[in-house]
């Protein structure tokens, strides 16, 4: 390259802009199906890094089938969904990595103790001090009594307190969390906002659903609701007060 030409490629270098860091989560023109029904028929929702967003609608609306499309455990129909800037479809195994999920279900082997579950999706993720983690986290949900107990003999609570440990095991990025207080006794509601206070503070982002408007509003800084296949309204937590969430949420909903 002559004298002018790295001048000219060190200006094109110096007048760089750096890429804005990728949304935690960004969907565009989402839809699902199941068979000729459609859910999912048209969303589009963006939730910056660092952000908690409450996902409302009522039964069946499709809030469970949109986030089992951002785990990675059901393909979008059509559309696109962007995680931390990787594809979930075509990036599926490396977006998994960065999401932690709670859902309807544990996703817990029952014949395993609850050590045994942290070491079995602890080497599925690769993690290096899976030994050490999962004691740590054992320990931190109120189960280190129990981490040599079969799962299957576990109440529905302890069941989701050993689910929080599973979701947090990989430090993910993004939580997607499905109704994720569901079981728990005022202890693990407690132990629930402060992991979800700690992740935030780690630099985290969250999304999750409930069918109560106030913890919407408390745990969240914006609040989508589905309705009709479309996320019908957004609104900051800031900004509104819970009567008129529920006047909102009665409107779209109907
Ligand atoms: N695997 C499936 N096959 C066919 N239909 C499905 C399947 N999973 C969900 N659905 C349908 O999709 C719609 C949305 O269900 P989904 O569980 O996503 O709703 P939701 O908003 O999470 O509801 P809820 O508040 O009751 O948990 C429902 O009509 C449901 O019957």
């Amino acid at each position: 390259m002559n004298e002018q030409g790295e001048r000219s490629s060190f200006l094109h270098q110096s007048e760089l802009t750096f890429p804005a860091r990728p949304a935690a989560l960004e969907i565009r023109h989402l839809k699902k199906s199941y068979g000729l029904k459609p859910i999912l028929r048209r969303v589009d929702l963006t939730l910056q890094q660092g952000q908690r967003m409450a996902l409302l609608g009522a039964n069946g609306a499709g809030k469970t089938t949109l986030l089992r499309i951002l785990a990675g455990l059901t393909r979008p129909s059509s559309g696109h969904v962007l995680l931390m800037g990787l594809d979930c479809v075509a990036q599926a195994q490396q977006v998994r990595r960065l999401v932690g999920v709670i859902a309807h279900q544990p996703y817990l082997y029952e014949e395993l103790t609850a050590l045994e579950n942290l070491h079995f999706f602890g080497r599925m993720y690769a993690i290096e001090n899976v030994q050490e983690r999962s004691e740590f986290l054992l320990q931190r949900v109120g189960l280190h009594k129990r981490a040599h107990e079969r799962v299957g003999a576990f109440s529905r609570g302890q069941l989701q307190r050993l689910a929080w440990a599973r979701a947090l095991l990989h430090a993910p990025h993004l939580l997607l969390l499905d109704e994720p207080d569901t079981g728990l006794d005022q202890d693990g509601q407690e132990l629930m906002q402060s992991l979800l206070a700690e992740h935030i503070a780690d630099g985290g982002s969250i999304l999750f659903t409930t069918h109560l408007l106030e913890d919407a509003l408390l745990m969240s800084d914006s609040i989508a609701i589905l309705a009709a296949g479309r996320i019908s309204a957004q609104l900051t937590s800031a900004d509104v007060e819970l009567d008129e969430l529920r006047r909102r949420y009665q409107e779209v909903v109907r």
